[in-house]
């Protein structure tokens, strides 16, 4: 068994991580591009490790940690990440050692998580909790209202999108979800508020 990495928990005591996560199309970017606008100074976003290779444009250290297969799997090994998954044959990965470095320079990351890695996070063994938030979209017919609207997908795409957020509005409603608050994106400049107080705020 390899040694599992070490954890700065003062540092994550500290700034608490919070996680994000909601059905695509709920409005995480939008909401969250505001708030890094309005604290540019406050927040940290996290960058994820990849197997897959760089793409044109793209630089190690800016939008992913580009890494060997190897080096991913030995990580995977001594539970260096706090969640990690495989999409079309490549390994994506949050590790601690990102997260952690966030905080120590005393900013709060914020981590866009979908739900497989949101169970991972909440179920790690070294990794101390985190602030949990889901945003949900007001309804199913609205949230297929918006992805069509935005307009980056195909009629597929959307679909499969529509199937998953099923999934995860029913996770986010059963009792094995760990999310400390949930804020329905109706009226954006609402929902934003809500987002802020949370984040903002920290818990008693
Ligand atoms: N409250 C709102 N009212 C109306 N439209 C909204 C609202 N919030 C977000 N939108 C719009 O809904 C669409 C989806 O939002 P956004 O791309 O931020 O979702 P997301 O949760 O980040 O999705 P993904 O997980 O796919 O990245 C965008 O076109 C956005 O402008």
């Amino acid at each position: 068994m390899a040694p599992t990495v070490s954890v700065d928990e003062a540092a994550l005591k500290a700034n608490v991580p919070i996680v994000i996560s909601g059905p695509s199309g709920a409005g995480k970017s939008t909401i969250l591009k505001r708030l890094f606008e309005e604290f540019p100074d406050k927040f940290g976003f996290s960058i994820s490790h990849t197997t897959r290779s760089p793409r044109a444009g793209e630089e190690n250290g800016r939008e992913y940690h580009f890494v060997s297969k190897e080096d991913f799997l030995d990580l995977v090994d001594k539970k260096g990440f706090i969640e990690h998954a495989q999409f079309g044959g490549n390994h994506y990965g949050t590790s601690i050692k990102t997260v952690e470095e966030i905080a120590e320079k005393g900013k709060i990351c914020i981590l866009d998580i979908e739900m497989e890695g949101v169970k991972q996070v909440a179920n790690h063994p070294t990794f101390p909790r985190p602030r949990f938030l889901f945003l949900s979209p007001p309804s199913m017919d609205i949230l297929e209202q918006r992805l069509r609207s935005r307009a980056t997908d195909k009629e597929e795409a959307i679909q499969k999108r529509l199937n998953q957020a099923k999934v995860e509005m029913e996770f986010a409603e059963s009792g094995e979800a760990p999310h400390d608050k949930v804020v329905v994106n109706d009226d954006l400049d609402k929902a934003y508020r809500e987002v802020r107080r949370f984040i903002i705020e920290k818990p008693a």
